[in-house]
């Protein structure tokens, strides 16, 4: 069949998400008033800087802690352990000013992070027993929600780092003290942090997904499409002009998944959907402008890939095996859905 007026379909527009309910909704809602009030104050979130949790970077990096062999940690710091390495490797105690305000942990802690990129590496390293370490490798290593939370410290820091001066008047900018804004101290303009929506998207023909891969990816990696959304357009738009664009085929339905945080290449929001392509309609013409490859995958290959948990190594020369994002990536989440889905209806 020919589609020739946009037929994307929403399926279950009313089925509800789920959202993870904490043990008492009150201490939710007080937790997200806290933190409110911080960005608001800065004398209170000076405060609450004091006797709050540091995630430190070094350049971007953020700072591991080996646990057990091959298993890692984000390393934790109080203030007062931050002031004792500052003093020691001669750095002023303001640099702990620099922190921005990232979140409340669920036993109402506040939690920050600070870049100590002026600081000898080694030194800290070898102060904190820790190491810092690359954050896609990061992504690698670490589980549960310290992967969301490293990201968004990270992209917090990397927005500071590159929002110094007002884009109209070219004069610095300042910060307040949560580091959730700045404000140029010429014309008033308030800056907020902002991420660059993009569309993902796993596209299926019943049996197959299919998959794609970028010059610049870690060898052997395939990932679900993406692309960034373009001025005025809706997710569904995005979705369509991109998979036309990327690999020449033409959607039929798509089903939104979720949505998260990616700190790359400057902060994304990324919005993750499934859409299908008629069988009959499947066949790729590759855009090799942005992409390497693309290639349709049996359920097998991806069940496959989807028992990696590290990237595989391979001999020079040896072609590297088939592996996908990982598991924090919300393409892994959408390669894993589709995998369930298709096999429970086999
Ligand atoms: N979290 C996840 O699971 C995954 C995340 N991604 C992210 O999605 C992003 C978008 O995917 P691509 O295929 O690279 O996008 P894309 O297909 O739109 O192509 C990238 C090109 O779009 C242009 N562009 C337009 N607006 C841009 C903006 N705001 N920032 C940067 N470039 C912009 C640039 O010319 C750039 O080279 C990537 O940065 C990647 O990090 C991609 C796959 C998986
Ligand atoms: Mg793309």
């Amino acid at each position: 069949m020919v589609v020739t007026t946009m037929q994307l379909l929403l399926r279950s527009p009313l089925k509800p998400i789920r959202l993870l309910a904490s043990r008492d909704c009150s201490s939710y809602v007080s937790r997200m008033r806290y933190l409110m009030r911080l960005k608001e104050d800065d004398d209170a979130c000076r405060v609450a800087l004091q006797s709050g949790t540091l995630m430190l970077f070094h350049k971007l990096a953020p700072l591991l802690r080996p646990t057990a062999r091959g298993i890692y940690q984000l390393h934790k710091l109080q203030a007062s352990d931050v002031k004792g390495i500052l003093g020691k490797l001669g750095e002023n105690e303001q640099l702990l000013n620099t922190s921005v305000l990232i979140g409340c942990s669920d036993s109402d802690v506040p939690q920050f992070s600070l870049d100590v990129g002026s600081l000898e590496q080694a030194a800290v390293e070898e102060m904190c027993g820790g190491v810092f370490i690359d954050l896609r490798k990061a992504f690698f290593l670490l589980k549960g929600p310290e992967a969301p939370l490293v990201a968004k410290g990270q992209a917090l820091l990397r927005w500071h780092q590159t929002h110094a001066y007002c884009s109209a008047t070219g004069q610095p900018t300042e910060r307040n003290q949560a580091g959730s804004q700045r404000v140029c101290l010429q014309n008033g303009a308030t800056y907020y942090p902002q991420m660059a929506p993009v569309v993902i998207v796993l596209v299926s023909d019943g049996r197959r997904c299919l998959l794609a891969r970028q010059s610049t990816f870690p060898r052997g990696m395939y990932s679900a499409l993406a692309g960034f959304c373009d001025m005025g357009e809706t997710t569904e738009e995005t979705l369509r002009r991109e998979v036309a664009e990327e690999v020449g085929l033409e959607v039929e339905s798509l089903q939104y998944s979720g949505s998260q945080h990616w700190p790359f290449p400057q902060s994304s929001f990324m919005v993750a959907c499934h859409a299908t392509v008629s069988p009959d309609r499947a066949e790729v013409n590759l855009n090799g402008a942005e992409l390497e490859d693309a290639r349709w995958f049996t359920l097998e290959e991806i069940e496959e890939a989807l028992k990696r948990k590290t990237p595989p190594r391979s001999k020079k020369g040896e072609p590297t095996e088939f592996w996908v994002p990982p598991s924090y990536a919300i393409a892994n989440k959408l390669i894993l859905e589709w995998a369930n889905h298709t096999k429970s209806h086999k």
